[in-house]
């Protein structure tokens, strides 16, 4: 079943004109995105930089709203921010003064849960995400990689239909990239939500991903999606190294590659 559908979304700013003093112009973000995500499919998005993905993103959260076409989530338009969508970012925006328990708690708090679940729930999530030993640590007695965990566990703690993941990992060192990598996948089987995953890293997105979703450059528009034909990453501890990740690897790259490579020619 279809989760998300973008029909025809463009994205228009209106920026200073640099010709002509004083006066505006518009200036196009996305234009003509249009593909559609399957219910508790997994779906990652890359892209160069300033294709829009960040726009994409505001407008899937309802924080903007298209100038052009529509976002649908199970056949409804999206007309503002709901609880239907959660949001992981690249920077944790935990709370200092929260414990890892509290930052969860808070989140529940915020999205009108009430207050007799919120500690079972906040411990369920933690132990999800293989912190529940550390519920009562300040994030700085945490390190990158079991911060961004409980920024995890806060948006699955209110139990969205969609995660969206605006490059969670990027912040974060190579080996605790890793490792979190694998355990967002065991989080997504165990909890078969629709995850949207933005990222730069192109082994990532072919990792994580069902599908890879390839952007062009400004204005950003769908340039291929492409299949993951792998199933079975988790087994698989060298998954890296199959010759179909490889080559899936490989076609993402010259996608992204294609137009740089047009540049060099002229
Ligand atoms: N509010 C705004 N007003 C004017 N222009 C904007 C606004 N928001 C974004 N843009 C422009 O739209 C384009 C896309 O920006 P966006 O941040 O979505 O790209 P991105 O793909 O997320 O970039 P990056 O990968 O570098 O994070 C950029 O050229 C940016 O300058």
């Amino acid at each position: 079943m279809e989760k998300i559908k973008f029909e025809r979304v463009t994205k228009k700013f209106l920026i200073r004109d640099d010709q002509k003093k004083g006066a505006l112009r518009e200036f196009t973000a996305i234009q003509d995105i249009d593909f559609s995500v399957k219910e508790g499919e997994f779906i990652t998005l890359v892209g160069p930089s300033g294709c829009g993905k960040s726009t994409l993103l505001d407008l899937l959260m309802g924080l903007s709203r298209p100038t052009k076409g529509r976002i649908l989530i199970d056949g409804r338009e999206i007309d503002g921010p709901g609880l239907d969508r959660g949001i992981v970012f690249q920077q944790y925006a935990l709370f200092p003064w929260k414990t890892a328990r509290g930052n969860i708690e808070f989140g529940l708090e915020a999205k009108g849960i009430p207050k007799s679940e919120w500690k079972e729930r906040a411990d369920h999530y933690l132990d999800l995400v293989g912190l529940k030993k550390f519920a009562d640590r300040y994030p700085h007695e945490l390190s990158g990689g079991m911060k961004q965990r409980v920024a995890i566990a806060r948006s699955l703690a209110f139990n969205p239909e969609v995660l969206v993941m605006d490059e969670p990992f990027a912040a974060l060192d190579a080996q605790t990239r890793e490792t979190l990598q694998a355990e967002l996948l065991r989080i997504w089987e165990k909890t078969g939500k629709t995850i949207l995953f933005v990222t730069h890293g192109i082994d990532e997105a072919v990792y994580l991903g069902q599908r890879v979703v390839v952007l062009t450059a400004n204005p950003g528009t769908v340039k291929k999606i492409v299949d993951i034909p792998l199933k079975n990453w988790l087994e698989d501890a060298d998954i890296k190294s199959n010759p179909k990740f490889v080559e899936a690897r490989h076609e993402v790259w010259s996608l992204l590659h294609e137009s740089e490579f047009i540049g060099a020619n002229i």
